[in-house]
């Protein structure tokens, strides 16, 4: 009983133990799968604590780039604000730059009236006299004693005193230069004319004198020295540079040359390309006509006219008439002081912003010497009858000698005694023609000679630069 007691004890115990081996392993298995699972839940608590780390670093950022955004928002309506303002400041500034532009436009309306007045008051016919120095190829012995230059308030700077024979003969002038005036104090009191030229006025310099009087010297000075340029290339110079600075104003100006010789009532093109040393002297084939049109417009037919840029251009041209006045010289077998020289510069301006114009029309006209002094005469004595027409000279100086054109008259005297007579008559003929001035301002006013010769939208301008021989001595000059 006992024993079978202790068997079903045994198979009991036996029985327990299977059951507790199964559960054994059966929790062996747990701990496994458990032990996996507290791996795997590391992991995912590794993953989730580095995600939840790259959460808050996107947080963090994510907040960065808001407050970036807000600061950028702000910027934006400061920088929104400040184009607004800007907008109106450029549309402030464009309306005073507007205002302004009108304000030069009339200022330069008034300074070219008030320019024109001072010229005006001065005199539209001025006469300088040049005293050239002594110079090597003057007579051995010369000496300058014969002129002097009184020093009184009244007359310093415009006086000039000539002794001959014991006797004084006193000259007054607009100006005097003496021997060591250089050309750049020449050309500064002669610079307000070449303004008149670029304002749409006509222009007139011409060189009176004997023959080695420094007219050329004065005109066109030494070729190669800067310094001793004349008063030709420095009026160029300053109108083509007057010409570049007005650009920004919108004037655009045009200009156009010519150049011709009068000798013996022949006119000869000094820029015409035909070879003229192949050629009698003036006869080229071409007539150049003077013409006059139905408006009192004086034409020279045939002369070469060349459109101009630049200095150099004019200075190329220059030196070409220079080459072909030698060329004639040797034809003509005559002194220099035979033929004339005549320069013409013609300037045409347009301002595109306001429309306005200074314009030459052409109008030129060419005769002889001597008749200039019956012109100024008649001028003088208030004639009705002026003789432009008596001569090519006169017809040329017929539209300077009137209405609001400007001429300037060089005397140019040589210093020495052996020259003392001829000074003498240049210096008389000279005082004949400043005595002018207020008859020009007269003649202005007789619309039978040379008609209107402004309208307020289109004006001519021309300068003319000559040198001019000296008139034979006559009687009638003296003082
Ligand atoms: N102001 C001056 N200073 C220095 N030299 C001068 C001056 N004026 C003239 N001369 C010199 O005097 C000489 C004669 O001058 P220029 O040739 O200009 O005379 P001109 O009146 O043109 O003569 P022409 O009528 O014969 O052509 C030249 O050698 C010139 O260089």
């Amino acid at each position: 009983m006992k024993v079978a007691s202790l068997r079903a004890e045994l198979q009991q115990v036996s029985e327990d133990r299977e059951s507790l081996l199964l559960q054994v392993q059966t929790l062996t298995a747990e701990v496994v799968n458990c032990e996996e699972l507290v791996v795997k839940s590391n992991e995912l608590k590794e993953k989730c604590l580095s995600q939840s780390n790259q959460l808050k670093t996107l947080q963090d950022e994510l907040e960065a780039t808001q407050n970036k955004l807000r600061v950028s928002d702000l910027s934006a309506f400061e920088t929104k604000t400040e184009f607004e303002d800007q907008k109106k400041l450029i549309s402030e500034l464009q309306n005073r730059l507007a205002d302004a532009e009108l304000k030069i436009i009339d200022g330069e309306k008034f300074r070219k009236k008030l320019h024109n007045t001072i010229l005006e008051l001065k005199g539209n016919i001025r006469v300088f006299c040049r005293v050239r120095p002594l110079i090597p190829e003057d007579s051995p012995g010369a000496d300058g004693r014969v002129i002097s230059f009184p020093t009184t308030t009244e007359a310093l700077g415009r006086g000039i005193d000539l002794a001959q024979n014991g006797q004084k003969y006193s000259f007054t002038f607009d100006k005097v230069f003496m021997p060591d005036a250089s050309q750049e104090d020449v050309f500064v009191e002669i610079s307000q004319l070449v303004q008149s030229a670029l304002d749409g006025y006509k222009v007139c310099i011409f060189a009176y004198g004997q023959t080695g009087s420094g007219k050329t010297y004065t005109m066109m000075g030494k070729p190669g020295n800067p310094e001793q340029k004349g008063l030709i290339p420095r009026s160029l110079e300053q109108i083509f540079q007057t010409k570049q600075s007005l650009q920004s104003q919108g004037w655009k100006y045009e200009m156009q040359v010519s150049m011709l010789e009068i000798y013996n009532e022949t006119i000869r093109d000094l820029l015409s390309t035909k070879d003229s040393s192949r050629t009698e002297y003036g006869s080229n084939g071409k007539q150049y006509a003077i013409k006059h049109d139905a408006n009192g417009n004086t034409l020279v037919s045939d002369l070469t006219v060349v459109d101009v840029c630049s200095t150099r251009e004019v200075s190329f041209l220059l030196d070409q008439a220079s080459h072909s006045r030698s060329v004639g010289k040797t034809q003509m077998n005559e002194q220099s002081s035979r033929s004339h020289f005549v320069f013409t510069l013609r300037i045409s301006g347009v301002n595109e912003n306001t429309e306005q114009q200074v314009q030459e029309k052409p109008k030129l006209s060419i005769e002889a010497l001597s008749s200039l002094s019956d012109v100024i005469f008649a001028l003088a004595k208030k004639e009705d009858h002026v003789p432009f027409r008596h001569s090519k000279l006169t017809y040329l100086l017929q539209p300077c000698l009137g209405g609001d054109s400007k001429t300037l008259m060089f005397a140019n005297i040589s210093p020495d005694n052996s020259s003392l007579g001829e000074s003498l008559c240049s210096l008389r003929f000279a005082s004949r023609v400043n005595a002018c001035e207020i008859v020009s301002n007269l003649y202005s006013e007789l619309s039978w000679v040379s008609g209107p010769i402004k309208s307020s939208k289109a004006r001519r301008s021309k300068a003319y630069l000559y040198t001019l021989p000296m008139l034979p001595c006559n009687p009638t000059f003296a003082i």
